[in-house]
């Protein structure tokens, strides 16, 4: 049968989505289903993995249910994942040994405050690893549950407990176990892999006590790992799907937005907000609070990127939404925000779990300053779409100084940029245009591409980048006075939030 499709498996923090493209990248079908967030104690965050491979494979036969595509028709298979959450699993059972420890939680700061009271550590871990000492990424909550769950390092230590970010989780599940394996991208989010070197790091293994037998091995981004049983009843029957790419979500966004050439940068609006530009072959050490990440690895070898990550930003919107309850749904945020010219002098620093690039503060919490009497829900509403802007304005100031690159555009996508007011805002913030293409799925659109590139469904990355097509461009039609007005108080309400666990 003719292979028509190729199938992305986008596993985010809050959903799990299974999508089909066609050969003209156009969206045949979608399939979604979220999943539940588990916060045992305040700044602590897990997923259950098991939830999480349940509500991965439920939409991948959802997906094929609902359009009639046929397993036959299928290429291959994209995986593509929110990053650094990790999981730890017993190999023989295929149990994991505790919840998944997800990149938000801030459980493992105190292992972060030790490690960098170590001599030369941080220095180390930020030319090795391309990262900063932070509870964000995989290794310290590997560390955290070698030492806490009962039994686990001596059984880590004998060989039986496997690591594994969520793609490596999902790909050892769609084959069964055969297969244990990641990609640079993720590779280079857990501060045990050497983004110079290209291989798991001995020292970072040693600070962090983590057995080398645990880790995946790391492949190309885009090559054939293994093959996926799809369209099988009770286990019988069925066709094998290569499972032919992977990278982690925000990689994943850069490669689908067609940012192949240094200096093209995206920024990807979901939970939290990630802006990533692409620096080639070279490898750039930021300066003012960015992290050096590998943007993908193709053909043996890697590239890089500067990446600035914002931990809270949809998920601030989902705040006023299940906690606040000033909205029934994230799409009114427009509506309200726009009901009031200014949001009155209201600011919220949504640093729920701390603060990422480029202010690097775990301990920051979050806060509403500047209220006055006539402070009112849509001025917190408004306030919260443009904590949004004010970071991402923040991480591209820290991107354009290290890079030493004016961006002319910025390429957005993700769920929150359907709201026209953020993204107008935005640009006003910035004074710099905002670009939104068509397909705003690029997170997964870019795991179909690697895994079309792997089995010769997409010819090139020529090819891929004459299908990017423009759907809105905003533009700044705000006065530098006033831009650097807001911002002087957006500055100010970051210094309010910042250090308030310590
Ligand atoms: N119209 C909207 N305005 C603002 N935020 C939105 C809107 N629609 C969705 N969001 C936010 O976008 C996020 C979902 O985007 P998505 O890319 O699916 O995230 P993730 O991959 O991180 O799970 C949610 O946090 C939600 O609150
Ligand atoms: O799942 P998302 O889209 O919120 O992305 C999460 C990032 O990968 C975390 O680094």
């Amino acid at each position: 049968m003719e292979k028509k499709y190729i199938i992305a498996l986008d596993q985010g923090t809050t959903s799990s989505r299974a999508i089909i493209f066609d050969r003209e990248e156009r969206i045949v079908g979608t399939a979604q289903k979220e999943f539940n967030q588990i916060y045992p104690k305040a700044g602590w965050v897990e997923h259950d993995p098991m939830e999480i491979w349940a509500s991965q494979s439920a939409v991948l036969t959802e997906v094929l249910a609902k359009t009639g595509v046929k397993s036959e028709e299928i290429a291959a298979m994209g995986i593509t994942n929110q990053r650094e959450t990790t999981v730890v699993w017993d190999k023989n059972t295929g149990k994991p040994v505790y919840n998944a420890i997800v990149w938000q939680c801030r459980r493992t700061a105190d292992i972060c405050d030790e490690l960098k009271a170590r001599e030369g550590l941080e220095e180390y871990v930020r030319k090795n690893t391309g990262l900063v000492v932070d509870a964000y990424f995989s290794g310290t909550k590997v560390r955290w549950i070698l030492d806490n769950v009962e039994g686990a390092r001596e059984r880590a230590e004998r060989g039986e407990l496997l690591f594994g970010t969520v793609d490596t989780w999902l790909i050892w599940k769609l084959t069964n176990g055969r297969v244990h394996v990641t990609d640079p991208t993720n590779a280079s989010r857990t501060m045990l892999y050497n983004i110079r070197d290209l291989k798991w790091d001995e020292r970072m293994m040693r600070e962090l006590e983590v057995p080398a037998s645990m880790l995946p091995e790391v492949k190309d981004s885009s090559e054939i790992y293994g093959e996926a049983n799809l369209g099988g009843v009770g286990g019988k029957g069925g066709q094998r799907v290569p499972i032919a790419g992977i990278a982690g979500d925000q990689q994943a966004a850069l490669f689908g937005q067609a940012c192949f050439s240094p200096g093209e940068a995206k920024n990807t609006y979901g939970t939290g907000c990630f802006m990533l530009m692409n620096t080639g072959e070279k490898l750039v050490e930021s300066k003012n609070g960015l992290l050096t990440t590998i943007a993908i690895g193709l053909d043996g070898r890697v590239e890089y990127a500067l990446e600035g990550s914002i931990f809270v930003a949809g998920a601030a919107v989902q705040w006023l939404r299940d906690e606040l309850k000033l909205i029934s749904d994230a799409a009114d945020t427009e509506y309200f925000a726009s009901k009031v010219e200014n949001s009155n002098g209201v600011y919220v620093v949504p640093a729920f779990v701390g603060l990422g690039s480029p202010y690097w503060d775990m301990y920051a919490r979050g806060a509403i300053v500047g209220l006055t009497r006539g402070a009112n829900r849509n001025h917190i509403i408004r306030a919260t779409l443009e904590s949004i802007a004010y970071q991402t304005k923040d991480v591209l100031g820290a991107m354009e100084e290290d890079s030493e690159i004016k961006l002319q555009a910025l390429k957005v996508d993700g769920g929150a940029v359907k709201n026209n007011f953020l993204m107008q805002f935005q640009s006003d913030i910035l004074g710099t245009r905002v670009l939104r293409p068509e397909i705003t799925e690029t997170t997964a659109l870019g795991a179909a591409y690697l895994a079309g590139l792997a089995v010769g469904f997409w010819r090139d990355k020529e090819e891929i980048s004459r299908s990017w097509r423009l759907d809105t461009q905003y533009e700044s039609s705000m006065i530098e006075e006033e831009r650097e007005r807001l911002h002087r108080g957006w500055r100010k309400a970051v210094e309010r939030a910042k250090g308030w666990e310590e």
